[in-house]
């Protein structure tokens, strides 16, 4: 067994532990310019990393599992990734589960050096999973998948995104190959509950996850909750995007207990002073 993945164990095991002390509410940290504002902090790279510190200090003891927002880091160059790295070093030393919101996918020698980045053991990103996008196909995502297992890392590959424009391409329908027939999002979900078959036996989570909005209806997409089995759910679209914590289990049916319900604008709006208190009130919305 690979050191890394001796040391900490799987993520899906992680997670699935995580969720079961806590909930499953997922704290999006996303430093929009406006919201920085909200803070009295400097639309720069100092403000993102003092407010991705702040919102790990507030999520500590609050919530399991955060998700820093890459590209609201990014736009403030090398400096926005510095501070990034450091949001990302406190939240993991705080205990807290860490998933990049990264959404890379290219083709597999490229995914090394994403592999690289965020994943290994001595990442400069080390993040406990990464979001994927598998639309250069899942395959081109396997030595990435791989890589993350043996760092004791996951990854949560797009299949059913929040955002409506996605529809039509999601909802397409494989014309060949082992999913012929299904949409590309239930293709998708497929191959992520082949990978965690295993973790199926032994009652816990895969290392490999799917997102899929809550603001979705899953049949439209050709999804049925039976197929996510034992595949963590990241669902964005909490809050600012219209969905409700309360109906986390009439969105997601029987997969209820293993969905990421993820929050970020809704939750960082407000006074600092109050984000405890916001926190707090999500979680007993989502309940257990
Ligand atoms: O399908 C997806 C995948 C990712 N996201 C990301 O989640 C947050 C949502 O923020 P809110 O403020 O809660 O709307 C954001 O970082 C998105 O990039 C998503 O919304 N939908």
């Amino acid at each position: 067994m690979p050191e890394a993945l001796a040391e900490r164990g799987r993520f899906g095991d992680r997670l699935a532990a995580a969720i079961a002390a806590s909930t499953g509410l997922c704290f999006g940290i996303d430093p929009h310019p406006a919201l920085l504002a909200g803070w009295d902090l400097a639309d720069d790279a100092d403000g993102v990393r003092d407010f991705g510190l702040r919102a790990v200090e507030g999520a500590t003891g609050r919530v399991a599992i955060v998700k820093p927002q890459v590209a609201l880091f990014e736009r403030h160059g090398a400096a926005g990734l510095a501070a990034l790295a450091e949001v990302l070093a406190a939240a993991r030393a705080a205990g807290l589960i860490v998933i990049a919101d990264t959404k890379r996918g290219d083709i597999g020698s490229t995914m090394d050096g994403y592999s690289a980045a965020w994943v290994d053991a001595d990442a400069p990103f080390a993040s406990d999973a990464v979001t994927l996008s598998p639309y250069l196909g899942f395959g081109s995502l396997s030595g990435a998948i791989a890589r993350a297992g043996e760092s004791g890392a996951g990854v949560f590959v797009l299949a059913a995104t929040s955002n409506p424009e996605a529809r039509d391409a999601q909802t397409a329908t494989v014309r060949t190959g082992q999913h012929r027939g299904r949409t590309l999002a239930a293709a998708n979900v497929a191959e992520a509950a082949a990978h965690a078959r295993g973790a199926v036996e032994r009652g816990s989570l895969g290392d490999v996850g799917v997102v899929i909005g809550a603001t979705v209806r899953l049949l439209d997409y050709g999804i049925e909750p039976a197929d996510l089995a034992g595949v963590p759910v990241l669902a964005p679209g909490f809050g600012a995007q219209g969905a409700r914590l309360g109906d986390v289990r009439s969105i997601f049916g029987v997969a209820a207990p293993q969905v990421l319900a993820s929050s970020s604008r809704e939750l960082l709006a407000g006074p600092l002073a109050e984000l405890g208190d916001r926190l707090v009130a999500a979680t007993a919305e989502l309940g257990r």
